[in-house]
């Protein structure tokens, strides 16, 4: 008798899939409401009821198995064993949205229809309740032929009898059942649906009435944009009392290190690499977490993807679909995991053009750029009631950055990635209200992303750096950075971008910004500390210091550039390997550097002729 060794869950995006393998495994995987989250196979270990360990694979969402987008791609090849290095399942697991019966069960026919084990776990039956539906799982079961076991996967119920129902199943060789097709199968779905409702009370849903506003052509984008606004604010308002707190902590760690530790060479790496350079960076752990808080709330709510369908038309007139939005959308987070969700995209060129315009996107590593940058030049004043200036700034950078992205997207659309743009049809999830829970690992999960990368990547750079600006010791009144190896290489450098307001300090910081966007504050921290002359010009903040020493129109052309600038070494990296080759990745790195140079010399010299 075979045993059961791999377990799949495979069902329509946003049915709950991620949410079951999170209880199931105690994995924290993304799971947010909107179709098209997963879009990579996933494995973790469960437990059989017999006490056994299993591995379980969570899949992308799926409407077909002859569907055409890269995601949906992996679910196919897992499913009938043909993907390299993973056992075909012996159990399919069809997760099912209660609420949404009749659309999900058309693609659940075409699994069942394997004739594989299969069991069927009917999710989100509270949201069916509150719907006012009462589903018969037996009669469902029956009608389906396999086992239907109903559950909430967010609150862990009927988890027991899921894996139990798993582990009972007779394992045996496929027994496929005729083929129906699409048609038939939407007919069936139908008539299923209608035997497994027990009760139906039509409810006045507070869906339509929410979406009658939200999603009004002329409501719904002021909404949007109006909420975008009030984000960036929040972001400069609400996170001054913890950057305080933060930046008192690092004062007061490096007083400590002065005070106990002898004068020499690893005091200075401490001082002005560790805490000048990547305490620089820490600081703004407030601003991301409160970036992030509002991306989650917006993902788990169900805003997200009516901003998609808002976005629709617009994104329409640029060549591009809705279908775009969610990977554009998650680039804000990091250009990664946004160019990673252009899986769910069909359209090969609508992918390549909606990849190659994500870094754009002001990815969070640039908000410490951005954050730093701003709080130096730009008072704090209010230039409305209750419109702070920063916030309007920042608010400026992202929509710049965005503006771009439209108009190259354009450009590409009618150049290398021409051809028909393709519709756009995307389900909207139901509303539902964060669970505190979740969004709070989601939080931290952010959080530790951000801090990881300054204990790791950031801390590397800066230390490279500090040795690079330390060496060879100047002699006495003769100026560190001219002395140092950084220095000459910025010197070599600096004819490039002087013609665009650069300074040398930022025309060094530029290069290892490469590795990781923030890398540029902590660079120009770890400049200015190490050419300080004494140990409280060394402590000083950041912001401090380029208040000194920067002119407006200098810094301005500085932020135009991070708004282009080359994405860092990892986006490249993922870009070639979802476009399988170096082309892509190359024009890329070519036109947004071109871009940068261009823009940021418009702005210095713009900035020089209204005399700012
Ligand atoms: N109320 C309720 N919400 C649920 C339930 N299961 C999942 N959710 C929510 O539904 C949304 C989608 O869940 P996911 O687990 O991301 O869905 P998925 O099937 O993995 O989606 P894709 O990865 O896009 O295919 C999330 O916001 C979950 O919090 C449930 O049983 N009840
Ligand atoms: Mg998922």
């Amino acid at each position: 008798m075979s045993t059961i060794r791999t377990v799949a869950l495979v069902g329509n995006p946003n049915a709950g899939k991620s949410a079951l393998f999170n209880k199931l495994t105690g994995a924290r995987q993304k799971i947010a409401n909107y179709p098209g989250v997963t879009v990579e196979r996933k494995a973790g270990r469960m437990v059989l009821a017999s006490g056994e360990p299993v591995e379980l694979l969570d899949l992308p969402g799926s409407y077909a198995f002859d569907a055409a987008s890269p995601d949906e791609e992996v679910t196919r090849k897992v499913v009938f064993g043909e993907q390299e290095g993973q056992r075909q399942p012996d159990v399919l697991v069809v997760v099912l949205d209660a609420a949404n019966l009749e659309q999900h069960l058309v693609f659940a026919q075409e699994v069942i229809e394997l004739g594989r084990p299969t069991v069927v776990a009917l999710n989100m039956v509270d949201l069916a309740e509150r719907d006012g539906l009462t589903l018969d799982p037996d009669a469902l079961g029956k009608a389906l032929g396999v086992p239907v076991v109903p559950t909430v996967a967010v609150r862990s119920r009927g988890l027991d009898d899921l894996v139990a129902a798993v582990s009972d199943l007779p394992l045996g060789d496929p027994s496929p059942r005729p083929h129906i097709d699409l048609t038939e199968r939407r007919l069936e779905a139908k008539n299923i649906t209608k035997a497994a409702i027990l009760s139906k009370s039509s409810r006045a849903t507070l869906e339509s009435s929410l979406d009658k506003v939200l999603l009004n052509p002329w409501i719904g984008p002021v909404i949007l944009f109006g909420l975008l606004f009030v984000v960036f604010q929040a972001v400069f308002a609400w996170a001054d009392p913890f950057i305080g707190l933060i930046e008192g902590a690092t004062e007061w760690l490096a007083g400590l290190v002065v005070a106990t530790m002898p004068e020499g060479f690893v005091r200075d790496l401490i001082t002005e690499g560790l805490i000048a350079g990547v305490g620089s960076v820490v600081v703004f752990l407030p601003q991301i977490v409160i970036l992030f808080a509002f991306i989650l709330v917006m993902e788990a709510t169900g805003y997200m993807a009516r901003a998609a369908f808002l976005m629709d038309r617009l994104m329409a007139g640029v060549g591009l679909s809705g279908r775009s939005f969610i990977p554009l959308l998650s680039s804000f987070a990091c250009a990664i995991p946004g160019i990673m969700a252009t899986r769910s995209i069909a359209d090969p060129k609508d992918r390549l053009t909606t990849i190659l315009i994500a870094p754009l996107m002001t990815c969070s590593a640039r908000l410490p750029v951005y954050a730093v940058i701003i709080a130096a030049v730009m008072p704090a004043t209010t230039v409305g009631p209750g419109i702070g200036l920063q916030g309007l700034v920042l608010f400026a950078l992202y929509v710049a950055g965005i503006v771009g992205a439209l108009l190259v997207a354009l450009v590409l659309r009618r150049t290398v990635t021409a051809g028909a743009a393709s519709g756009f049809i995307m389900e909207l999830p139901r509303y539902q209200l964060p669970r505190i829970r979740d969004l709070l690992i989601g939080l931290w999960q952010r959080a530790w992303v951000f801090l990881r990368r300054a204990g790791t990547i950031i801390f590397a750079a800066t230390v490279i750096l500090w040795l690079l600006l330390t060496f060879p010791k100047a002699d006495p009144g003769e100026n560190q950075l001219d002395a140092s190896f950084a220095g000459q290489i910025a010197s070599v450098m600096q004819p490039v971008f002087e013609p665009i307001g650069f300074n040398r300090e930022m025309t060094l910081s530029i290069v290892p910004a490469m590795a990781a966007r923030e890398v540029a504050v902590a660079s120009l921290a770890t400049t200015y500390a190490v050419e300080a002359e004494d140990e409280e010009e060394t402590e000083s903040a950041l912001r401090d210091q380029i208040a000194a020493r920067w002119s407006l129109p200098t810094a301005l052309a500085f932020l135009a550039w991070f708004v282009f600038a080359p994405q860092c070494l990892s986006t490249i990296a993922v870009a070639r390997r979802e476009t399988n080759g170096w082309k892509w990745p190359i024009v890329m790195l070519g036109y947004l550097f071109a871009l940068a140079y261009i823009f940021a010399g418009i702005t210095y010299w713009s900035a020089l002729a209204l005399g700012l």
